[in-house]
């Protein structure tokens, strides 16, 4: 298993790359990574480290590749409680559902037992062009809570 899965939900491949962006600074960091664009549950380990970034679509909608995920977390109640994750949202705040998919994927994992590392970094894509520097930038702070 990898040090650290990483699960991307996106519509237009943003999150894709913020995801394989970050893998490749955990790699360089030391971690070994997984990177998982739009898995489904049973594609994932019940237990390590989860960094989940999603955009969000329609009004505040989980991007149609994580809705599998995101039915199977509020159908199947799977244990989490051997997980723990960091959260990453990006969104525009022309929308009043700002980042609201990474929200509610934030509460089905917190539900099925699954602690947060650290905050959630809401990326505004109006303010930050290149949302992966905002996110790098969160990476460096969030790596330092899994020391
Ligand atoms: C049709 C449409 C609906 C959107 N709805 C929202 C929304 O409700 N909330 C939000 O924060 N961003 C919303 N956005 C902004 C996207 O999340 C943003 O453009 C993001 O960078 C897309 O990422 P992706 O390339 O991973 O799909 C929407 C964008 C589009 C095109």
């Amino acid at each position: 298993m990898a040090d650290i899965t990483l699960i991307s939900g996106s519509t237009l491949g943003g999150a894709e790359y913020v995801a394989e962006h970050l893998a490749e600074k955990l790699e360089e960091a030391g971690f070994s990574t997984a990177t998982l664009h739009g898995p489904r549950l049973e594609d994932l380990p019940l237990s390590g480290i989860w960094l989940t970034i999603s955009s969000t679509h329609g009004a505040g909608d989980i991007p149609d590749n994580l809705v599998p995920l995101y039915k199977a977390l509020r159908e199947l109640h799977p244990d989490l409680s051997l997980v723990r994750f960091g959260a990453i949202g990006i969104g525009s705040r022309e929308y009043d559902t700002f980042c609201g998919a990474i929200e509610k994927v934030e509460a089905e994992l917190k539900r099925a037992g699954a602690k947060q590392l650290g905050e959630t970094l809401r990326i505004n894509v109006l303010e930050h062009e290149i949302p992966e520097d905002p996110a790098e930038a969160w990476l460096g702070s969030w790596i330092n809570l899994l020391k």
